[in-house]
Parts: C-alpha cells; structure tokens; sequence
C-alpha cells in the first residue's frame, strides 16, 4: 500500500510547477511582436484580460513570412529558467482568426552566448511545436522533449553539430506565434496561463528507489526473524535442559523412594516387598538358573525378653546386628530379607535343601559365637525348605516359604538355636 501510494505521490504530490499569468508577471516582460521587424506590414497589439493576455494580430500581406508574437519573457536576457527540472508545460490557450482551423506556434528561445550574443530574440534557439487549440481540451500539455530546433532558423545559424539538439536549460523567452502560412485577416491568440510541470524525482529513479527500499526491508525483516528464531531457540534449549535437570532430579527422588520403600529402616536389609521385587526381577532374568531355591526362615529366641530386660533401643540393635551377621555370611546372589519383628528370610538360588541346612547351620553357630551389645547372649531357629523346578513358578516359592515357617516353628517348638527342614509339607521330593 505504501508502495502504490509513493508512487501516486510520485507523479502527483511529488511535483514542481513554475506558473506564469497576467497576475504575477511582471507586465514589462510580455509584449505583441509583429513581422515590422523584417519589414512587414502586419500588426500585432497586446490587451490585458483579467488574469491573462490577448494578442490581436492583423495580417497584412507585405513580408515574405508574415505574422504575431505574444512574446513572455521569462528572465532577463543571460539569465534564462532551467527547464530541464521541468517535464511539461501546460497552456491555457485559445486562437480564433480566418482559417478553418487555426494553428499557433509555441517557441522555447534558449540564450546561448555561443550564439546568442547580439542580444537580438532572433539569435536566441528557438524550440518549436505547432498545434491547433481548438483540436485540443484547454491547457494543453506538452512534453518538453516535444519541442524540436526549427530547422529554418538552424539554416540561417549555422552551428557546431555538438550545439545544434534542444538547448533547455537556459530558456529566456516562450512565445506564441500565428502560424507559419498564415491567411490575410483578423487572428487572436488568448492566453490565460503557462504552467512548466516536472517531479521532484524522476519516475524510474523513485522506482529503483523503492525497490532498494523493499531489499533494505526485506534484509532487516529476515535479520530480524532470524535474530527471534535464534533467541526462541535459545529459550527452548534452555527450557529443554531444565525439563531434563527436573527429570533427572525425579529419575533421582524416585529411585530414593523406590529404595525406601523395598528397603527396611532399621536393619537396612530388604523388607518382604523389597524381597518380592528382587524376586520377580531374578525370575526374569535368569528362572532357570533359580532352582532349587532354597528356603530359610531365621527367628531370633526369645527376643521379647531382650526387649523387656535391656530396653527396646537394645532391641534394636541385636535386630541391627543380627541382620549384619547374616548379610556378611550368605553368598552375593541370596537374597536376605526381614519378614516382621525378629523374623528374618533367606532365599538361596541353585541349592539344595541339604546345602541349605548347612548353611543355616553354619548361620545358627555364628551367631552364637557373636559378641552383642550389652555382652547378652542371642541364638536364632532356623527352618528350612526348598522350591523344586518341578513346583510351578511363584506358586511353588511361596508353598517352600510355608514350609520353611512352619519347619522354623518345629524348631522352637524342640527346644530353640537349631534347624529344621521340612520336606513333607512341600508335598513333593527335593
Ligand atoms: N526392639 C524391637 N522389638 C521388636 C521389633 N519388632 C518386633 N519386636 C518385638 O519382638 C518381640 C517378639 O516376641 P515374640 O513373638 O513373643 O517372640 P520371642 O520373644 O522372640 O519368642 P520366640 O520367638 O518364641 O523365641 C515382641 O516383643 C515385639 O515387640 C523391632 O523392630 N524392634
């Protein structure tokens, strides 16, 4: 849109007009001129109408060439109008005489000292177009590249080819003039106004311009864009790490949870959804590496007394220590867990119920070689049982788990410190 209305500007707003009429002037600057010069007969009288001019112009036969001028001068002589700034010139002009259609002659006379010396308005180039007013809507306009060097004044100037185009830009006199062969009689020229038109800038030049202006636009506005997308850019990457920092913090927190959460406060070792989980994760990994598994339940004897007499903070640490015992005596791939209060679980892969009662044994001696705090003496019972690879999966653990409770049981039951196994409550052979 700005575009479109520069270019309207361009050619309407953008302009420079020189206006010359009756009103501004100067009245000693435009006179009627006759062919009494070159010994003519003709006469030629000026009449000021309102804003403008009349020339009356009675044509006499008696010169070879006769006519009228209605001469404006539009400087003084040396001192011409530059009208090269100018592209038009507008003309109020009407003419009325005996011809059917009457013509005028519009001269643009340049000073040039390289001829024009004399002083005289004949040395001075004249420019010339013809044209018939009444032909033409009123002003007419002309196109300064229009007006041609009359070729009849070339022949009686002769002049250097370098001077003989159109000579512009020292205009000293436009005149109006009867036409070449003019009829006998009454002629009338009327002119109201002459107006030089031009633009400030040249058409094609305000084109390139705003062209160049469009590229300097389009450049800022693709620099602009590319400095926001690399800011926008910059934001998301920065918004991307924190998202991973949080995620990574919440991987971290959620780990700790999970810990927790599988894991018993007190003794450290795993609690019995701790043991579940580690459970699941070795059936999937390696079920066929898992049997026979092993089944030992650990209780500690008559921890209920070790609470009463010593406190439960002592309590506490004999369940502490016991836990510590057993984890620095079993393999890396057993599983240990504590099953509630002073009851402990133990959970062997790839062995037997007969290695098992030895390890529970072993386990069983150990503890009561131990020296606990508060200088007491702590013995565990011990039962044992064992899922074979012909019991099906979880189901046939939890069956051995039974087993290895109950065997636990028949140890306290026979006196305390010693292992048990059970075989029979499995319902099935080792
Ligand atoms: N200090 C402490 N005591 C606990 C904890 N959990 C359970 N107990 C106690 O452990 C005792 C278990 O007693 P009982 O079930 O009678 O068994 P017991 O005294 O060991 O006797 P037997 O198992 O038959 O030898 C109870 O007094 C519980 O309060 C614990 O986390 N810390």
């Amino acid at each position: 849109m700005l575009t479109l209305l520069a270019l309207y500007a361009n050619e309407h707003w953008m302009t420079r007009t020189l206006r010359i009429d009756a009103a501004s002037h100067p009245a000693d600057l435009v006179k009627a001129v006759n062919d009494s010069i070159d010994g003519g007969l003709s006469e030629g009288r000026l009449e000021r109408r309102g804003n403008g001019w009349i020339l009356h112009c009675e044509i006499r036969p008696g010169y070879e060439w006769p006519f009228c001028d209605l001469q404006v001068r539009l400087a003084e002589l040396g001192r011409g109008v530059d009208l090269t700034q100018f592209d038009s010139v507008r003309l109020w002009v009407r003419a009325s005489g005996p011809e059917p259609v009457q013509h005028v002659r519009v001269f643009l006379r340049h000073f040039d000292p390289a001829y024009s010396n004399s002083g005289k308005e004949a040395d001075m180039k004249p420019h010339e177009v013809v044209f018939a007013p009444s032909a033409e809507s009123v002003p007419v306009e002309f196109r300064l590249a229009q007006f041609m060097v009359a070729s009849w004044w070339v022949q009686e100037h002769p002049l250097p080819v370098h001077l003989l185009g159109p000579q512009l830009d020292n205009t000293v006199l436009l005149s109006l003039t009867t036409s070449g062969l003019v009829t006998p009689g009454a002629h009338k020229i009327e002119l109201d106004a002459i107006e030089f038109v031009g633009v400030w800038v040249d058409p094609a030049t305000f084109r390139l311009a705003i062209i160049a202006v469009w590229f300097a636009c389009m450049g800022a506005f693709l620099f602009w864009d590319w400095r926001r997308s690399r800011l926008r850019l910059g934001r998301t990457l920065r918004h991307k790490r924190e998202l991973q920092q949080a995620n990574a913090r919440l991987v971290v927190r959620s780990g700790e949870y999970e810990a927790k959460a599988h894991h018993d406060p007190l003794t450290g070792v795993s609690n019995r959804l701790g043991l579940k989980h580690d459970l699941n994760l070795l059936m999937r990994a390696q079920e066929e590496q898992m049997f026979p598994l092993a089944v030992v339940f650990a209780d500690i004897d008559h921890f209920k007394s070790i609470n009463d007499s010593l406190g439960h903070d002592a309590g506490d640490e004999v369940l502490k220590q016991f836990a510590q015992h057993l984890k620095a005596n079993i393999q890396r791939e057993d599983l240990l867990a504590r099953w509630g209060g002073e009851e402990f679980v133990l959970l062997m892969p790839l062995t037997r119920a007969e290695e098992a009662v030895a390890v529970a044994e072993r386990l069983r001696l150990m503890l009561t070689e131990q020296a606990w705090s508060g200088g007491i003496k702590v013995t565990a019972s011990f039962g044992v049982a064992q899922a074979t690879r012909h019991s099906e999966g979880e189901a046939g653990i939890e069956a051995a788990m039974r087993a290895a409770d109950q065997a636990m049981y028949k140890a306290k039951r026979e006196g305390r410190n010693r292992v048990e196994c059970n075989f029979k409550d499995l319902g099935k052979e080792a």
